[in-house]
């Protein structure tokens, strides 16, 4: 890993903080996230090449809100500071912040200086994603402003002599329309970087990683099937071979016939692969529970626990290790950001586990990095690109109290969902699709009959890194084949729904 490429991001709570990791990834440059406050001294180890200063939910003129040593705008080394983290720059180096009586929000045009570094390349006029109350009243002595909008007097200013530059939109998010060239810039124009990190560096890098933290250890992999676990699989496989056994937990929350399919998958695959049946725990452990943060930490325990049962079947495995990957840690609330979903893997892993250490090598890339690295190490392609589904499965996709009647009336529905979009061309263009059996129960007549049966929602989403998404535009025929089968074939569904909201402000996954 070429470490002189290192790009530092400085966390100070925002959600979509990765975001900007993965923005500078793109650019082949590698990049890590540290809390605001460990990152100066992390700074100082590793002299990056740039510094990144994250937005946040706080204001600055509070007591409370997370501030950071004076002297890292004193290194030499280029910062560029985004919303919170522009107006910290501000703050800290005597400028003004103040609160605006109205938050600027959304999609917003901008006038910009071309020749700032940051926008070479761009015109004059910008559109921009704002998610703001607090603003830049005055700069600091020695900035120049180079950008503003029509409620915001300073949208991105700069001190060229001190290569400090900061921008009070968020250029990581997609809906800023030249985001990506504004980091692009500041990597490249500002920071001096080359952009040399590829994948293959990171497979390589990893396994030497790995092979040193095992030694001659034992490794159980919690295996899934899904795109996450088959990659570590790879990569783990590759570093310890014959030391490695993968487990896929059946805990009767999978889509229909996913089970025999993982097991196909994988029986022959060279590895020592294990099929735990355990339905009959995790459905007892669910009995009669409604909220979904509970039943994510019920699954999350149960499954941990029904590893460490294997793990003592084997003998003496040293390492647990889970397909997790960026997401995943930073929704279930890394750093200071909100906790937003427990994800089973992280959130919702109990205090106590009865392993020396946890194996996590995709824990700092994204979904598509993890595509690119599985297509790096050789994975089949209907593994790379198999459309996610979460560890807690269908348990989250069956509203409120779940059954086993309410869990066979799902499978069914979700998998003529997925025969039409398949039979449409359309799974590789919606990124994740599938059906929620919600708890609302509606009046609907079929053959002279009154019914009273359960809405199925439909969800389908386009995305890349499943941190933000929009709803698929899903034709309307093929939505009404769906609804027409689905009424048909599947009994005690008498509605159907298509789910139009983006995430956010919804999530994906409807608990
Ligand atoms: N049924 C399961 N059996 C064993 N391990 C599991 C199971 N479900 C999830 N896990 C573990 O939890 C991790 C996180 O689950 P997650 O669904 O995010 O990833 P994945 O299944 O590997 O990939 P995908 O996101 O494509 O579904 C997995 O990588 C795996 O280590
Ligand atoms: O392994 C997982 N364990 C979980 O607990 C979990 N919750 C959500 N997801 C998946 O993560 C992505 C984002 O989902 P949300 O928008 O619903 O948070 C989507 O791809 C979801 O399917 C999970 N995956
Ligand atoms: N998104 C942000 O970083 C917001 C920063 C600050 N809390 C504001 O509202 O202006
Ligand atoms: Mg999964």
């Amino acid at each position: 890993m070429n470490q002189k490429e290192l790009v530092i991001v400085v966390d100070f709570g925002g959600q979509y903080n990765q975001l900007i990791a993965r923005r500078v990834r793109e650019n082949h440059v590698y990049c890590e996230v540290y809390p605001y406050d460990k990152a100066v001294a992390k700074i100082k180890e590793l002299n990056p090449m740039g510094v990144i200063f994250t937005g946040g939910p706080n204001s600055v003129y509070e007591d409370n809100s997370p501030r950071i040593e004076k002297e890292v705008f004193e290194l030499g080394i280029p910062v560029l500071g985004l919303c919170y983290g522009m107006q910290l720059m501000a703050h800290t180096l005597g400028g003004e912040v103040k609160s605006a009586e109205a938050r600027e929000f959304g999609k917003t045009p901008v006038t910009v200086k071309t020749d700032s570094p940051l926008f070479k390349g761009l015109s004059e006029n910008e559109i921009v994603w704002m998610s703001h109350v607090d603003y830049v009243a005055a700069v600091p002595e020695g900035f120049e402003i180079v950008g503003h909008t029509a409620n915001c007097p300073v949208a991105a200013m700069q001190n060229t002599e001190r290569k400090l530059y900061a921008m009070q939109y968020h250029p990581e998010v997609l809906h800023s329309e030249h985001g990506k060239e504004m980091i692009h810039n500041f990597l490249f124009e500002v920071c001096g970087c080359h952009g040399e990190w590829t994948m293959a560096n990171y497979a390589k890098v990893a396994i030497e990683e790995i092979r040193n933290k095992v030694g001659n250890g034992k490794v159980l992999l919690a295996l899934s099937g899904g795109v996450d676990s088959s990659v570590a699989a790879a990569l783990i496989s590759k570093a310890v071979g014959e030391q490695l056994t993968c487990i896929f937990v059946d805990h009767g929350l999978m889509r229909k016939n996913e089970g025999d399919e993982v097991e196909a998958a994988f029986k022959d695959s060279g590895m020592h692969f294990i099929r735990v049946d355990a339905a009959d725990r995790f459905l007892g452990r669910l009995a009669g529970v409604e909220e979904p943060e509970q039943k994510r930490k019920i699954i999350g325990e149960e499954f941990i626990r029904v590893f460490e049962d294997e793990g003592r079947k084997i003998g003496s495995v040293d390492f647990l290790a889970q397909g997790t990957i960026y997401p995943d840690v930073i929704e279930s609330g890394a750093g200071d950001a909100a906790v937003i979903k427990s994800h089973h893997n992280v959130g919702g892993l109990p205090a106590v586990v009865d392993f020396k250490g946890l194996i996590e090598p995709l824990r700092n890339l994204f979904k598509d990095e993890v595509r690119e690295l599985g297509a790096e190490l050789g994975l089949a392609d209907y593994l790379v690109w198999r459309q996610p589904f979460p560890g807690p499965g269908l348990a989250i996709r069956v509203m409120g109290e779940i059954t086993r009647e309410k869990l066979d009336i799902l499978r069914d529905a979700d998998a003529i969902f997925r025969e039409e979009i398949a039979n449409a061309k359309l799974d590789r263009s919606i990124n994740q699709y599938f059906a929620v059996l919600t708890s609302t129960r509606t009046v609907g007549v079929m053959g002279d009959f009154r019914t009273y049966d359960y809405t199925l929602a439909l969800r389908g989403v386009t995305t890349t890194d499943f941190m933000t998404a929009d709803w698929a535009r899903i034709p309307y025929d093929v939505l009404d084949k769906i609804s027409v089968r689905i009424v048909n074939e599947v009994q005690h569904i008498n509605r159907i729904v298509y789910d139009i909201t983006s995430k956010p402000p919804a999530t994906i996954e409807w608990e």
